[in-house]
C-alpha cells in the first residue's frame, strides 16, 4: 500500500504588534490564511534511504537525499541536485535526527527501506498571480484569482518568484514537518487534530528551530506559530532555548529532543484564542513595491536601542502595546456579541455594510444591543486608525518607511468605503502589502455594492500604486491541519506530473 499523508499549514498576516512582537512583553495579533502549503510524503521503490523532494510549481526544483545513519545521522545532497534549498534540506536533516532519537535508528530504517518521495506546493497567493492575470487577460479581481488552476507552475526558479508576504517558508517548514512528524510514526494523526495536543507542540518546537536555522536568525516566530496553531495572539519563546543548537557544529551534533521536546518548559510562547469577527473578511491586496523586511527590522530595532535618551521608543511601544491588546480584545468582543444575538448582529452588519464609518453612529439602531454592536464596531475602526497613527510615529522616529504616504493615502482612500471597518500595513509595514477588515454580510444588500466589490474596484482602478488582491480570507481551521489528498482541488493533478 502506498498511501500518501498530507498535512497542510496557513499563511500569515500580523495585523497589529509588528516590531513589538519581537519583544516578550508585548503580544502579536496574527491571523491564519485559508492559502496554505501542503506537503505530500509517499513511500517510493527507489532506493534504500533515498529521499526525493520536488516543488512541481517551479523550474529545476527536485532535490534527493541520501540519508546515512552512522557515525550519526547525515542528510545528503545528491551530487547530481541542479540546486540547493536549505529549508528542505535543514528541515529533513533535524526531523530524521529527532525521529531517531525518538523511535530508534532501527524504525527510521525501515521507513526508509525503500525510500520516500515529497512533494511540496504552495497555494497561488503565496506568489504574485501578476504575470498569469496578465497572460490570461484578466483583470486584478476575486474572480479572475479563482479562474488560475489551483498551484498554477509559476514558470521561475525559486530563488526568483516574486512572493506576496504571506510567510512561504514557515508555512512550508511546518507543513514538511508535521507531515513527516506522522509519516515516520513520531506523532499520531489525532495529534493535528487536537489544538493543544503534544505532537502539534513538538511539530511547532522543531518548525520553530528548523526556520531559525534556515533563515540564520532568531525572529519573533509568529509566521511559525500561526502555521502550526492558527489565528491567535502571540507571545514569543526566549531565544535562549534554541541558542545552543543554533551554535552546535555539524561535525558534533547534539541531540535534539532534550530541546525541541514539549515538556521543556524553557518553550516560554503563548497562543491565546483570537478570530476575526463573524460576517466579516480580512481583505489582502500585494502591492507591487516591495520592502526588505530584514532591513526594516534592523533600523527600526537600532534606533530603540539607541533611544533611551529621549525615552520616545519606550513611550511608543507601551501605547502600542495597550492598543494592540484593544484591537484583540474589542473584535473578540464582537464574535461574543455575535454569539448573544446573532439576528441583531446581522442586521446591525446589514446596516454598517452600505453606511461610511464616519457615519455609523449618527443613525441609533432599534435596540440596546444593536447600539452596542454598531458601537463595538466603531471602537475597532478607531483603534486600528490609532494603531496606523502610531505605527506612522515609529516610521517617523526611526527613519523607516513603515507606513509610507503611498500607502498611506490607499488605505484612507479604502477605509472611508461604505462597510469598511479598518485596516493596515501588516507586520513590518513597507510598501508591499495590505490588509483590511470589511462588513460581509450573508444577506443580499442590492442596490447597494457589496463591501468586497467596492473594495476591489477601488484596488482596480487604482493609478499612484500598483494594487492586486489575493484571494486569502481567515482561515478557521486552527493552524496545520491532516488533509485527504483527493479532497484538496487540484492537489493530486499538480503532483501528478513529476
Ligand atoms: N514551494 C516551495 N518548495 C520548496 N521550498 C520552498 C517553497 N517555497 C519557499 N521555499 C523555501 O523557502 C525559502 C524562502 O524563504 P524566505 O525568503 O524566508 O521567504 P518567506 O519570506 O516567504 O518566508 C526559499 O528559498 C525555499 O528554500
Ligand atoms: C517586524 C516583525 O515584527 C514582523 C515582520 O512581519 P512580516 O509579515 O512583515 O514578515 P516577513 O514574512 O518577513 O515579510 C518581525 C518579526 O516578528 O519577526
Amino acid at each position: 500500500m502506498n498511501s500518501a499523508t498530507v498535512v497542510s499549514s496557513p499563511g500569515k498576516v500580523l495585523i497589529a504588534g509588528g516590531y513589538l512582537v519581537l519583544d516578550r512583553a508585548y503580544a502579536g495579533v496574527v491571523v491564519s490564511t485559508s492559502s496554505r502549503f501542503y506537503t505530500v510524503v509517499q513511500n517510493s521503490s527507489s532506493k534504500e534511504n533515498l529521499i526525493t523532494v520536488r516543488s512541481p510549481q517551479f523550474v529545476s526544483a527536485t532535490w534527493a537525499y541520501s540519508v546515512k545513519f552512522e557515525p550519526s545521522v547525515l542528510v545528503e545532497d545528491l551530487p547530481t541536485n541542479e540546486s540547493k534549498n536549505k529549508f528542505v534540506h535543514l528541515a529533513l536533516q533535524s526531523i530524521i535526527s529527532l525521529a531517531c532519537e525518538i523511535k530508534g535508528v532501527a524504525h527510521v530504517k525501515t521507513q526508509l527501506s525503500s525510500g520516500i518521495k515529497i512533494h511540496i506546493v504552495g497555494d497561488n497567493d503565496f506568489y504574485s498571480q501578476r504575470a498569469q492575470l496578465a497572460s490570461l487577460s484578466l483583470p486584478r479581481t476575486l474572480a479572475s484569482l479563482s479562474k488560475i488552476p489551483p498551484f498554477v507552475p509559476t514558470g521561475v526558479p525559486i530563488s526568483q518568484v516574486h512572493k506576496t508576504g504571506l510567510g512561504s517558508s514557515a508555512a512550508l517548514i511546518t507543513s514538511l514537518t508535521s507531515s513527516l512528524l506522522l509519516h515516520l510514526s513520531i506523532i499520531p494523526p489525532s495529534d493535528l487534530v487536537q489544538n493543544d495536543s503534544e505532537g502539534r507542540h513538538l511539530a511547532h518546537n522543531l518548525s520553530q528551530y528548523v526556520h531559525c536555522l534556515a533563515q540564520g536568525k532568531v525572529g519573533s516566530g509568529f509566521d511559525v506559530s500561526a502555521a502550526v496553531f492558527g489565528s491567535h495572539i502571540y507571545t514569543r519563546f526566549d531565544p535562549a532555548v534554541i541558542q545552543q543548537l543554533m551554535s552546535d557544529s555539524t561535525s558534533n551534533p547534539q541531540p535534539l529532543l532534550p530541546t525541541v521536546s514539549p515538556s521543556n518548559t524553557a518553550w516560554n510562547y503563548k497562543v491565546s484564542n483570537f478570530q476575526l469577527p463573524p460576517l466579516t473578511r480580512m481583505m489582502l491586496a500585494d502591492v507591487d513595491a516591495g520592502s526588505d523586511t530584514p532591513s526594516l527590522v534592523g533600523k527600526v530595532l537600532r534606533w530603540r536601542k539607541e533611544d533611551p535618551l529621549t525615552g520616545m521608543s519606550g513611550a511608543l511601544w507601551s501605547s502600542l502595546g495597550v492598543i494592540n491588546q484593544l484591537l484583540a480584545q474589542t473584535l473578540l468582543k464582537l464574535t461574543d456579541l455575535h454569539s448573544k444575538d446573532p439576528a441583531v448582529y446581522e442586521d446591525c452588519l446589514k446596516f454598517l455594510s452600505i453606511t461610511k464609518a464616519s457615519e455609523w453612529l449618527s443613525t441609533p439602531r432599534d435596540s440596546a444591543v444593536g447600539n452596542t454592536i454598531v458601537s463595538t464596531f466603531d471602537e475597532v475602526r478607531r483603534i486600528s486608525e490609532a494603531i496606523r497613527e502610531k505605527m506612522r510615529e515609529m516610521g517617523t522616529l526611526s527613519d523607516v518607511p513603515i507606513e509610507p504616504s503611498e500607502q498611506t493615502q490607499l488605505l484612507d482612500l479604502c477605509i472611508s468605503q461604505p462597510g469598511v471597518i479598518g485596516g493596515g500595513v501588516p507586520g513590518a509595514g513597507g510598501y508591499d502589502a495590505l490588509w483590511l477588515l470589511v462588513c460581509d454580510p450573508t444577506a443580499d444588500i442590492s442596490p447597494n455594492q457589496r463591501p468586497v466589490e467596492i473594495v476591489e474596484n477601488v484596488w482596480n482602478i487604482y493609478k499612484e500604486l500598483d494594487v492586486s488582491p489575493l484571494s486569502a480570507v481567515e482561515s478557521l481551521a486552527k493552524g496545520a491541519r491532516v488533509e485527504d489528498l483527493d479532497s484538496i482541488p487540484g492537489l493530486r493533478n499538480a503532483i501528478a506530473s513529476t
